[in-house]
């Protein structure tokens, strides 16, 4: 789905960037769509959030390993956009509550 995603950039209010955490194989094409998605103009100033999924799924790296592989610190302080990363399990509801409250506070009216 990658190729299509920038003809939806231009109505995007925030985007929501979920990473398989339990694929390693997956690690690189993932980062590669990340830092295209974070350099278009477009979202520039749309707030993003990174969400490692699947996290109670067995995985010979630790997310910590993950994050590392992905420069995670290197590409949240190049980013022009606020970046937040968080893990979950939507499986088991394991930070859902911390990506429910990044909406709220995402999309929290300012009037
Ligand atoms: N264990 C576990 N399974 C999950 C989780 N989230 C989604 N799944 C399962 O993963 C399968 C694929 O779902 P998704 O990853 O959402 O779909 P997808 O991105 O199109 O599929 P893949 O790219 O193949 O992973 C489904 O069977 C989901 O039920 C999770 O947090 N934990």
């Amino acid at each position: 789905m990658g190729p299509i995603w920038p003809s939806y950039y231009g109505d995007c209010g925030a985007v929501m960037f979920v990473v398989d955490a339990a694929n390693p194989t997956q690690v690189s094409s993932s980062c590669v769509q990340l830092l295209a998605l974070l350099s278009a103009p477009q979202l520039a100033a749309v707030p993003v959030l990174v969400l490692f999924n699947k996290i109670d799924l067995p995985c010979y790296m630790s997310l910590v390993e993950m994050q590392s592989l992905f420069r995670m610190q290197d590409i949240v302080s190049c980013a022009t956009q606020p970046v937040t990363v968080l893990e979950a399990s939507a499986r088991d509801g394991t930070g859902l509550a911390d990506v429910l409250q990044w909406l709220r506070d995402t999309f929290r009216d300012p009037g």
